[in-house]
């Protein structure tokens, strides 16, 4: 709490004084103790104590000075008129003579003043002085005006404007708040309130203290309620401004301006942070991580300040992780990064490198490749690894929507812009995708339409809704993936070469899995898992010399096969053994699903039992187990009917047409 004392010549005036007492209280609130001082009752070198002397007139400071130390924190008080009285004062016709009357000459002359600064100056105002009011000196005048000293007006004068006790003027709250930093929010509201209940000659400082302060307002609820730490000091390091979450961070109560941050950081902090050289560094403080950022104010070529930045790491993650959560929410979110794409070749490495260059890059990529090589997979790890990773991901199978749906889902449309369109309308996932990726699957297999307002987009960077005359800006990275080649489709006037060019900015392409033998058995491993051991080297040979036409896709599910089955389908293993029925060997299924045909006619069906005993009857060893999930996975492929009772398993006519392909 701070002191303020009022200064005044004595106690004559005493509703004033106690006026002026709680007008200050009313501004200051609990942060000020207002104390009356009168000059005539201080002893000969008696000192006042106070953080604010506060003076009626200027003529009073020379006698203060064998009162005070500290001559800076004298203010000298100005004082303005309520607003309410000022239309009285202008109403009255020009030329007429007005008496100001006021409770000392001095005064009198401060709100004469006062009126010609407020811009008053049709009436003569004349300053009461009371040695002259006689032999009729004023006996002309008809109108006075007072601040609430009627009893002082002369009796002869009939019509007096009492314009009320004149107000402390906000320039004089300001100087005191800001001598003394009591920038409290409500002592501001107060200030500002009082601004408009009162004139005062200042005007334009006015409009200049509401703009800083909404201003500063408007900074401090960014600034003050960032997620990060921030610390502005001067080039000793003491600090000059600190938000709300670092004052948490080193339990600093506000407004300690002034202090040197030393005193409530640890020693080595604060070494740290001092000997900075690079523009960021991790530290710790107390037991958390945290990157500070540290960055130098510069006045013309000399370090005035530091701007000190902390991020404290666990708050870091949250925002990601919150941020995460509401994309994966809504589905637009990338799953995949670069560790997740298995491979060994040389081919593969290339692409990757080349890929993870084209990620930091802003540039459209297009990946050609057939079906299954992990085209989607390469998009995703490319968004996870360019600067958008932490906005959406939006991906897109052109090829699955006929085109006015596919129009409406990427540009979305206005409230009732066609039939069936939703009453509010529609976000398009050009705008769900904004400042993140778009990847648009299968552009191969866009209609021409279709294709020239995709074109229209990309180079204008601008999208309309349907139904809607406004364009919105849109900040979107594409990625378009095809298994079609569009060169070729361009020659053939199928694709716009026009887009195909803005497209194909850095074309990424695929490689079959055939075309790259050496990633085949480390994928298969890591699919398999496990069962991998179990792998003999003829079913490894068998899938070596497979051309594996749906990629790796294939290949995983071939392995799901395997690790259900314990084998690989017949069609792999068949191109080994070339149409020979050795296959048989390897592959148990065919063998079950032969014996379930045989006897489907004769006992119009064959249990479980009767098929093991069959089986093991022909040499075959297998256990109970693996024949009830071999039979399984027939009856979901739909190549037999397993029912109950004696007649059992039988097969269906896609099974036998399933035998018929080997
Ligand atoms: N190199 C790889 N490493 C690990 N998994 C892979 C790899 N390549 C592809 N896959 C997996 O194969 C499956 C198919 O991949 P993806 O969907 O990315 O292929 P695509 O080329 O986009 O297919 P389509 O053309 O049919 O859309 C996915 O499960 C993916 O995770």
């Amino acid at each position: 709490m701070k002191t303020i004392s009022m200064i005044y010549n004595n106690r004559e005036n005493w509703p004033v004084i106690e006026y002026l007492k709680s007008n200050l209280e009313s501004i200051f609130e609990k942060y000020v103790q207002v104390n009356n001082v009168f000059l005539n009752e201080l002893k000969e070198h008696e000192i006042i104590e106070g953080d604010i002397y506060l003076v009626l007139f200027e003529q009073m400071i020379y006698p203060l000075k064998k009162h005070i130390k500290n001559f800076n924190n004298v203010v000298v008080m100005t004082r303005g008129i309520s607003r309410k009285y000022i239309n009285e004062i202008r109403n009255i016709p020009n030329n007429t003579d007005v008496l100001v009357v006021n409770d000392s000459y001095e005064s009198t002359i401060q709100t004469t003043n006062t009126f010609y600064e407020l811009g008053i100056s049709h009436i003569n105002f004349i300053p009461y002085e009371e040695k002259l009011d006689v032999n009729n000196y004023y006996s002309d005048i008809k109108i006075a005006i007072t601040p609430d000293e009627t009893n002082m007006v002369p009796k002869f004068i009939k019509t007096i404007i009492n314009i009320g006790y004149r107000e402390i003027g906000y320039d004089t709250f300001i100087k005191i708040m800001q001598k003394q930093q009591l920038s409290y929010k409500s002592v501001n509201r107060n200030i500002i309130k009082h601004m408009d209940d009162i004139v005062e000659p200042n005007a334009t400082f006015k409009s200049n203290y509401l703009n800083s302060y909404l201003k500063s307002e408007m900074l401090n609820k960014i600034i003050f309620n960032s997620y990060e730490g921030i610390l502005l000091t001067d080039s000793d390091y003491n600090l000059v401004y600190s938000n709300e979450k670092l004052n948490k961070t080193f339990n600093i109560e506000d407004n300690n301006s002034e202090k040197n941050i030393k005193s409530f950081m640890d020693i080595e902090v604060f070494k740290k942070i001092t000997d900075m050289e690079s523009k960021s560094k991790f530290i710790k403080i107390h037991d958390e991580n945290y990157t500070v950022e540290k960055n130098n104010v510069m006045l013309m070529d000399q370090i005035v300040g530091y701007s000190i930045i902390l991020r404290n790491e666990k708050d870091i993650r949250e925002l990601e992780i919150s941020l995460k959560n509401h994309l994966m929410k809504k589905g637009l979110f990338a799953k995949y990064t670069f560790e997740n794409i298995i491979y060994k070749s040389n081919k593969m490495l290339q692409l990757i490198k080349l890929s993870k260059k084209a990620a930091l890059t802003d540039y459209t990529i297009s990946i050609q490749g057939e079906s299954g090589t992990g085209k989607e997979l390469l998009a995703q790890s490319i968004h996870n690894f360019s600067n958008r990773k932490d906005m959406p991901f939006v991906a897109v199978n052109c090829a699955a929507l006929p085109e006015t749906l596919l129009e409406s889902e990427l540009f979305g449309y206005e409230g009732g812009s066609f039939t069936g369109a939703r009453k509010n309308g529609k976000v398009g996932l050009f705008e769900q995708a904004n400042t993140g990726t778009l990847f648009l699957d299968e552009i191969g297999d866009i209609s021409s339409n279709f294709q020239s307002q995709l074109l229209r987009v990309i180079q204008e960077k601008q999208i309309m809704r349907i139904g809607s005359d406004r364009l919105i800006n849109i900040d979107v990275r594409i990625i378009v993936a095809t298994n079609k080649n569009l060169e070729e489709e361009v020659q053939k006037k199928n694709f716009r070469s026009d887009l195909f060019y803005r497209l194909n900015v850095i074309p990424i392409e695929i490689p079959a899995l055939r075309e790259r033998k050496e990633d085949i058995f480390l994928l298969l491993e890591n699919f398999s898992g496990e069962t991998y051991s179990n792998i003999t080297d003829e079913e490894k040979s068998a899938i070596l010399s497979y051309n594996w036409p749906g990629n790796v896709r294939e290949l995983e599910s071939a392995t799901n096969y395997y690790k259900t089955l314990d084998e690989f389908p017949n069609y792999i293993i068949n191109k080994l053994t070339n149409n020979s029925k050795k296959y048989i060997l390897y592959d148990n299924t065919y063998y079950i699903l032969e014996i379930i045909k045989d006897n489907t006619d004769r006992f119009h069906g064959i249990g479980r039992t009767q098929l093991t005993y069959l089986l093991k009857e022909k040499g075959i060893k297998i256990s109970d187990s693996k024949v009830r999930s071999i039979i399984e996975w027939l009856n979901t492929k739909g190549y037999i009917e397993t029912r109950k009772g004696r007649s059992g398993n039988r097969i269906t006519q896609q099974g036998i047409d399933y035998l018929d392909k080997f």
